[in-house]
């Protein structure tokens, strides 16, 4: 696999407080990759520290194949959307539009037209009048009017509303098809489960799993809901989730016959068997790992 981003035990320290700590993380070129995690995870110090915006305490990133000492290349082959979507105030919409593009050196006014139709951007607004699903859509222009190599969007679709996110993830998976990478964190588990490929997990400053995300969801997991009894039956292989008087729910990984055979001796009424959503699992990381 030809990487797009590589980083080794990247680290990244605001005096006492934790940013992120010893980040070892692969993406391949052409993937759409998830990172997830939870609010002060430290997704955004990671998207900063690749993109050159700050400095890494220790460790080391490559980006596009370069160091990311390398940061007017990089940024010059990259969309990037901060999750804030915070803009100098003052400007029209096209004014910072041209200004976005003429940063790279380049004229874009055609795409990002197109651009502004599709998401209905009003270019003759003030940027600090909008709200922030308009500061989203400006972010959105700035960062696709370029058709770049490598997309690195921070919570991209916070403040969208459900229509314009599928505008938005339909844009993506264009630009994908043809031939860009994304780098795409989220903290909404079933847009990565959905849009990803692979993803990894951020907890606490430290990298928790990287993987598949039908690995990440558990490959060979069951979700097991039992009605008519109480407790998840006692076998290796069960995970309790969720107890109540008349209902049980459990994870369960391991072959199917003894724990058909444990569900025989059981006063079940009803029983469903499901995937886990990566919620779940995202959780249950996050409990074994407090445990
Ligand atoms: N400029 C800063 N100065 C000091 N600490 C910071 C700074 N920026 C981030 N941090 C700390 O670093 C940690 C990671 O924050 P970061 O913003 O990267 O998380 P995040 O995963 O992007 O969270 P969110 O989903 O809330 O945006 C947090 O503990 C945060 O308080």
């Amino acid at each position: 696999m030809k990487t797009i981003i590589e980083t080794d035990r990247l680290t990244k320290s605001y005096g006492k407080s934790r940013g992120i700590r010893d980040l070892t993380l692969q993406v391949g070129e052409g993937e759409i990759f998830g990172f997830i995690g939870p609010n002060g995870a430290g997704k955004s110090t990671t998207i900063r520290t690749l993109l050159g915006l700050i400095t890494p305490t220790s460790g080391t990133a490559n980006v596009l194949g370069m160091d990311i000492s390398h940061r007017r290349e990089i940024l010059a082959r990259t969309g990037y959307m901060a999750a804030e979507a915070s803009f100098y105030p003052g400007m029209r919409v096209s004014q910072l539009l041209a200004l976005s593009a003429s940063l790279r050196g380049m004229d874009c006014t055609a795409e990002a037209k197109r651009l502004c139709e599709r998401f209905e951007l009003d270019t003759q607004k003030k940027v600090e009048t909008l709200s922030l699903g308009n500061r989203k859509k400006v972010a959105i222009v700035c960062a696709f009017q370029h058709k770049p190599d490598l997309y690195i969007l921070d919570e991209p679709t916070s403040g969208l509303d459900p229509l314009m996110q599928k505008e938005f993830f339909a844009l993506l998976h264009e630009r994908h098809a043809a031939g860009a990478s994304v780098f795409l964190s989220s903290h909404v588990l079933s847009e990565i489960q959905r849009h990803c490929t692979r993803a990894a997990i951020i907890r606490e400053g430290e990298l928790i799993a990287a993987d598949r995300v039908e690995a990440l969801t558990g490959a060979g997991v069951r979700r097991v809901t039992l009605h008519g009894v109480s407790e998840a039956p006692d076998l290796p292989g069960v995970q309790p989730i969720t107890g109540g008087a008349d209902s049980v729910s459990f994870f369960y990984r391991g072959a199917l016959q003894p724990l058909l055979a444990a569900l025989q001796a059981l006063p079940i009424t009803d029983m469903t068997v499901t995937e886990p959503e990566l919620e779940e699992i995202f959780l249950h990381y996050y409990e074994k790992k407090e445990a």
